[in-house]
């Protein structure tokens, strides 16, 4: 919104994000136990005691794996050591080579913040249309998005709407919805610390220098950032229908997402051998998925999934209207999509901001068309 390029009606009154201050949780002498489980899935369970108050359970029987972040959580201020590093480096690479995501466990990001952000989604998605429709989202980026207005698999109705922000801008928002920007501020801070983190961890996987895709994010915490936040709020299913789609099938075009939900169904990643996997909530973890940009940055080691959003009904058992938070991390605009061919007569890779405003735009096309 407030960037050169993605300039809104909305106003361009930006600042930098404010630093805050993380704690230290030293947590040395870790101790570390993988299992695999009976569902023949790989599943990795830890326990750390002197971390517990960023610790959770670990999920049920699932095909997505678990990854403890451990020291490079991001409330650990220190450097973490080089075996942390490597451990946590491979568990990514199992994850990212396997099914493309993961729950990450002792990442760091305090709940509260998560939970605050998710209920004032909720209490904005709530409001008249009159209301809502003022944020109304321009061709750029940033903005409320109306229900059934974007069409992400193409065809047939996609059941949600969203409010998307880029957390460097400061202003329009604070009129209608004081708590996004609030909220969002120390949330950026954790979430930028974690993102890098793994960002070094997908360097040493694909054999580069740590800084390697970090050094691709500069504009990374700036106006000029492409990443953004994303509110998405699915209603119930009503009527006859068992379910609805709420998010049409789709990879991410991120280097990752990291998502944030609350305790509702409808989420489902398609596996390796095509099967859509139900992801389910699991208190306390984040749902890491690998995005197109890392995907063809580890000359697709990495598998960016796809995924989609299935809406119970009413009637189903376990109904709860959804609600999410993404954190959809992008490198900077004139990156290239994929890394150059060697071959001169091969066309450049388009750049990062091109890619992503093309399918937006086709995303906003169809859902108008309908
Ligand atoms: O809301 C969800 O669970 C998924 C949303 C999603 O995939 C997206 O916004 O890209
Ligand atoms: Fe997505």
């Amino acid at each position: 919104m407030c960037s050169n390029f993605l300039h809104t009606k909305h106003g361009t009154d930006c600042d930098r994000v404010r630093p805050v201050i993380i704690n230290s949780i030293a947590c040395p002498n870790r101790t570390t136990t993988t299992s695999i489980t009976a569902c023949n899935t790989t599943s990795s369970s830890r326990r750390h005691s002197r971390c517990s108050s960023m610790q959770s359970e670990a999920p049920p029987c699932s095909k997505v794996p678990t990854v403890d972040v451990g020291d490079l959580g991001a409330h650990h201020a220190e450097e973490p050591c080089q075996q942390e590093w490597e451990r946590v480096t491979r568990e990514l690479e199992q994850a990212f080579s396997d099914i493309g995501c993961a729950y990450l466990t002792g990442h760091g990001v305090p709940d509260h913040l998560i939970n605050e952000m998710l209920s004032t989604g909720v209490a904005f998605f709530k409001q008249q249309e009159e209301v809502k429709i003022r944020w109304a989202k321009d061709m750029n980026l940033h903005g409320y998005i109306k229900m059934n207005s974007e069409r992400f698999a193409g065809a047939g109705p996609e059941l949600h709407e969203g409010f998307v922000f880029n957390p460097a801008c400061y202003g329009p928002y604070n009129e209608e919805v004081p708590l996004f920007m609030t909220l969002l501020v120390p949330l950026h801070e954790f979430c930028r610390t974690l993102s890098r983190r793994l960002m070094t961890c997908f360097a040493l996987s694909v054999g580069k220098n740590r800084d390697y895709f970090v050094n691709m994010h500069q504009d990374s915490g700036t106006k000029n950032s492409l990443s953004t936040y994303r509110l998405n709020y699915y209603p119930l299913a009503s009527g006859d229908q068992e379910e609805v789609v709420g998010f049409g099938a789709h990879a991410d075009y991120t280097t990752i997402t990291l998502l944030f939900s609350n305790d509702s169904k409808g989420l489902q990643v398609r596996d390796s051998a095509g099967q859509w996997v139900d992801v389910a909530y699991v208190p306390g973890t984040i749902l890491l998925l690998a995005g197109e940009f890392l995907h063809f940055h580890s000359y697709k080691r990495f598998k960016a999934p796809m995924h989609r959003v299935v809406v119970p009904s009413e009637y189903q058992p376990g109904r709860l209207h959804r609600v999410t938070c993404g954190f959809f991390d992008h490198p900077d605009s004139h990156q290239p999509m994929w890394p150059p061919s060697e071959d001169p007569t091969s066309p450049a890779p388009p750049n990062v901001k091109d890619y992503l405003l093309a399918i937006m735009r086709r995303a906003v096309d169809i859902g108008a068309k309908k």
